[in-house]
């Protein structure tokens, strides 16, 4: 079983994450971990600080010389932005005179509708939303990509499955439909502005990122997480929690902004008449397969073996800079929420969250059905599975 944690604030010193039960032997280097962060930076849309920050890595443990150790697997994700902020964000006392006079640690008490702002300052007990967004903020998306770049070799390195994400909505602006990308367009993908696959919609998409700039507004999207080469019979079908699809979802729903998920077709399933909703059952040269991929590659709370699609959909970015209502905590007279600086959208950055959200799912799950203390011993259980398995 696969145990992960992060921890760290925005504009802390750095983030951390740890994860537990990674078998040894996994091929992965500090490159393989930093280029999941450096495709995490893409993506039209994003604010200033994606251009100016790095995420700098260092690997406190669980790797040597390229390989996984078996033992917890500890990373280090520097904020290049700390030196601004080590005052403000210090964990020891600051004296009162040494914050006076810096502009960024003004109280923020004009809390952003469809942030974590408000709530929770209630909840919490803090009289402005600093210690809360702080932690909300999706910086800490760096530290579950890291994770996720590690879980995503073990997946390719025990089965054979590879994983890709694309932006199937961006805005109003919708990919055509049925375009499933392989794993071999990743670096495609990667280098599309908004990585998407078809060019018409990309340049639509920009342009809908730059009209909502323009308004001082922000933009949501749906992206899609696609896994080729997964073996049939991963969850199950006998326990609500254990179901693949329920746990994907929950994976993905953990992500900040993402308000839906659906698998395969997911809601124009329940629009479409049985005859055409399902995925035909044939015989064919290479073995029991699937006519179509309708059902996203689950059925029963179980993966078909058939490829794997799930997407989940992100609201816009709540630092309008076209500020909403909101009421000052400090006067409860009405005012405008506070925004700095911001993204107009980050959607295609979701996308790679996604991925690795997917990936330690997916992680977990193969290591709970096929274990091993070895990726070497996970990829031979595989097989001896996978030839035995009947029907076939
Ligand atoms: C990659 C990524 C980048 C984000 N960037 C911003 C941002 O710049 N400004 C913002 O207000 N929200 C941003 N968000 C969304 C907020 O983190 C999120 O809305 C907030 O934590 C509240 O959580 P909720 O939307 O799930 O309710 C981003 C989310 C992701 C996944
Ligand atoms: C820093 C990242 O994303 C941040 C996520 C975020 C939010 O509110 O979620 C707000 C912004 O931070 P700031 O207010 O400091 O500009 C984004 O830049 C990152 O993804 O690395």
């Amino acid at each position: 079983m696969l145990r992960w944690l992060t921890a760290g604030e925005s504009h802390g010193p750095a983030l951390v994450a740890v994860v537990e039960g990674m078998p040894a032997g996994v091929a992965v280097t500090s490159e393989t971990i930093s280029d999941a962060l450096a495709r995490r930076r893409l993506g039209y849309g994003r604010g200033a600080r994606m251009n100016f920050e790095a995420d700098e890595l260092e690997i406190v443990g669980g790797i040597r010389h390229g390989r996984t150790l078996g033992s917890p697997i500890a990373l280090r994700i520097g904020n290049s932005e700390w030196p601004k902020w080590d005052k403000v964000m210090s964990a020891d006392p600051v004296d009162a005179e040494e914050l006076q006079g810096i502009a960024r640690n003004a109280p923020l008490t004009r809390p952003r509708p469809g942030h974590a702002d408000l709530v929770g300052m209630q909840k919490y007990g803090f009289d402005e939303a600093r210690p809360i967004l702080e932690r909300a903020s999706a910086r800490e998306t760096a530290a579950r990509v890291a994770l996720g770049s590690v879980a995503a070799a073990f997946l390719e390195q025990a089965c054979g499955a590879r994983i890709v994400s694309h932006v199937v909505e961006f805005g109003s602006v919708k990919a055509p439909a049925g375009l499933v990308p392989t794993a071999d367009d990743v670096a495609r993908l990667d280098a599309d502005p908004v990585r998407t696959l078809d060019p018409e919609t990309s340049a639509a998409m920009v342009a809908e990122v730059d009209a909502a700039r323009k308004d001082g507004d922000t933009l949501g999207g749906v992206v899609e997480v696609v896994v080729h080469g997964l073996p049939p019979g991963l969850g199950t079908h006998v326990h609500w929690d254990r179901r693949l699809d329920a746990r994907l979802a929950a994976a993905l729903m953990g992500i900040q902004a993402i308000k839906g998920v659906e698998l395969g077709d997911g809601f124009d399933l329940a629009r479409t008449r049985g005859s055409l909703a399902h995925d035909e059952i044939v015989s064919t040269d290479d073995g029991i397969r699937r006519t179509s991929g309708r059902s996203g590659g689950t059925e029963g709370g179980m993966s078909t073996g058939e490829v794997l699609r799930v997407r989940a959909a992100m609201k816009p970015i709540a630092t309008v800079p076209r500020a909403l209502r909101t009421v000052d905590v400090r006067t409860g007279a009405p005012a405008q929420a506070h925004h700095q600086r911001s993204d107009v959208a980050a959607v295609p950055a979701a996308g790679i969250v996604a991925e690795a959200m997917v990936a330690l799912t997916l992680a977990d799950v193969v290591l709970e059905k096929f274990g091993g203390d070895s990726v070497t011993e996970t990829a031979r259980n595989v097989a001896s599975y996978l030839s035995a398995m009947a029907p076939a």
